[in-house]
C-alpha cells in the first residue's frame, strides 16, 4: 500500500485507463497506467503535466464518470471510516458516494433549460433535504460573493457569459460540504478579482479539512493554493513511447 496515513481520504492504487475508438476499427488508446497517489484531509493536491496527458481523465474516473480499467480508487468521508472502493462499487453505491463524499466542479456548466441560476446552485442542497428558502438564500449569498449580478439570479444560465456560467458552476460545487472536492480548472475563464474569490473559497475548504484534488493551469493560483503537485506525466503511457 503506497500510503497509510490516517488522514488520507482519497487514494488511487495502480489505476490504468485506455480508450477504445469503435468508429476507427476498435483502436486502443492507452492514456495512463500505474496511477498511485493520495490526498489527505486539509491538502490541495494539484495534477500537473502537459495538455492531453490524462489529468481530466483521472478526475473523471474518481467521479465514476469514466470507467477504470485496473486498480483501486479508495475514498472515505472521515479518517475513522473504512475506505470504499469506487471501482468495485455498484451504480447505487456510486450515486451515494457522489451525494455524500465526492464534490466535483467540472470545467463547464451543464445548463438545464428554464431552471434559474439560483436553483441550479441550490439543487444539491434540495437533494440533501435542506428547506427551499434556506437553500436559495445560501445559494444567493455564494453567488453574491462570486460577484454574479443579482439581476441574473432568476434567469437560466444558458445565455450567460463563459465566466458567469463558470461562477454558477463553482457556487454549485462549493455550496455543499463534501469531504473530498475535485476541481477541473475552476478559474480558467475568470478575471483577477473572481479568481481571488475562488482561491479564498478553496483555502476555506482546506482549513475545514476537505481533501482537494484539482487541475489549475494558472501558475499564480497554483503557487497560492497547492500543497503538492502530482505530475501526471509520470503515469502517462504516451510520454513514455514519445520519449
Ligand atoms: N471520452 C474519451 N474518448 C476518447 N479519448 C478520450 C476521451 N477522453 C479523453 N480522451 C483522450 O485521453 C487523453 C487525455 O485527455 P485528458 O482530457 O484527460 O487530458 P488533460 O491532461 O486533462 O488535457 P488538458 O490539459 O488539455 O485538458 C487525450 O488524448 C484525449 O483525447
Amino acid at each position: 500500500m503506497p500510503d497509510a496515513s490516517p488522514q488520507t481520504l482519497l487514494r488511487l492504487e495502480d489505476v490504468a485507463k485506455s480508450f477504445t475508438n469503435h468508429l476507427r476499427g476498435g483502436i486502443h488508446l492507452p492514456v495512463v497506467a500505474n496511477v498511485s497517489f493520495h490526498v489527505e484531509a486539509g491538502e490541495v493536491v494539484v495534477l500537473g503535466g502537459p495538455s492531453g496527458v490524462g489529468k481530466s481523465s483521472i478526475l473523471r474516473m474518481i467521479t465514476g464518470n469514466y470507467g477504470v480499467e485496473t486498480g483501486r480508487i479508495l475514498m472515505r468521508g472521515t479518517a475513522e471510516e473504512d475506505f470504499a472502493d469506487l471501482v468495485a462499487a455498484s451504480p447505487r453505491e456510486i450515486i451515494g458516494l457522489r451525494r455524500d463524499v465526492i464534490g466535483y466542479v467540472s470545467q463547464f456548466l451543464r445548463a438545464i433549460p428554464r431552471v434559474s441560476a439560483l436553483d441550479v446552485v441550490a439543487e444539491p442542497l434540495f437533494a440533501r433535504g435542506v428547506e427551499t428558502t434556506d437553500a436559495r438564500r445560501r445559494a444567493g449569498e455564494l453567488l453574491e460573493r462570486l460577484n454574479l449580478p443579482t439581476a441574473l439570479f432568476e434567469l437560466p444560465p444558458a445565455t450567460f457569459s463563459g465566466g458567469e456560467k463558470q461562477r454558477v458552476n463553482i457556487a454549485r460545487g462549493f455550496l455543499t460540504d463534501h469531504p473530498i472536492l475535485l476541481l477541473d480548472e475552476p478559474t480558467a475563464s475568470l478575471d483577477d478579482a473572481n479568481r481571488d474569490v475562488v482561491c479564498a473559497l478553496i483555502e476555506e475548504k482546506r482549513e475545514r479539512g476537505v481533501a482537494i484534488l484539482g487541475i489549475f493551469h494558472d501558475e499564480t493560483v497554483r503557487r497560492r493554493i497547492a500543497s503538492r503537485i502530482v505530475d501526471v506525466s509520470g503515469f502517462s503511457t504516451r510520454t513514455k513511447t514519445a520519449a
